[in-house]
């Protein structure tokens, strides 16, 4: 639950993460850290490449992180964002995050000015495909 989630230490961690972003093409650095369901955080820098698309945000950084330390279910995602603007994941970021995150849980987002804002997940990603729907299904 919301309540139970430090919000403080996240953004800490989040924030620290972004220093080690690479990010010399868009100089936008970020970093996010996630809660897993184990109580430990798992941090992610965004990295970039020359090639630009093959450059992979901060949050799924992070998501890849837990995954390997065999994470599986997460509670609470904090991105450090480098603008006064807070800003939300992309919509790439969002459908990774769904794999493994409650609709209802919490995505927030923070930055040097110290400012929150909260969405929920199902907010930011109305009618996500998730893996239910791989279930049962049948052939063409
Ligand atoms: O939530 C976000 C938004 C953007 N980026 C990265 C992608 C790219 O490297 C740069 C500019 O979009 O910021 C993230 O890592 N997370
Ligand atoms: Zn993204």
């Amino acid at each position: 639950m919301s309540h139970d989630i430090s919000w403080a230490e996240l953004a800490r961690q989040a924030r620290q993460a972004a220093e080690q972003a690479y990010a010399p093409y868009s100089k936008f650095p970020v970093g996010v850290a996630v809660l897993a369901s184990s109580g430990r955080i798992y941090t992610g820098c965004n990295v970039e490449n020359a090639s630009y698309g093959g450059t992979t945000c901060a949050e799924r950084n992070a998501i890849a992180a837990a995954v390997v330390a065999g994470e599986r279910q997460f509670l609470a995602l904090m991105v450090y964002t480098p603008q006064t603007q807070l800003t939300p994941p992309c919509g790439i970021c969002r459908q990774v995050i769904a794999e493994f995150y409650a609709p209802d849980s919490p995505v927030r987002s923070c930055n040097h000015l110290e400012q929150q804002q909260e969405w929920r997940l199902d907010e930011l990603l109305p009618s996500a495909f998730t893996p239910t729907y791989l279930a049962n299904s049948s052939k063409i």
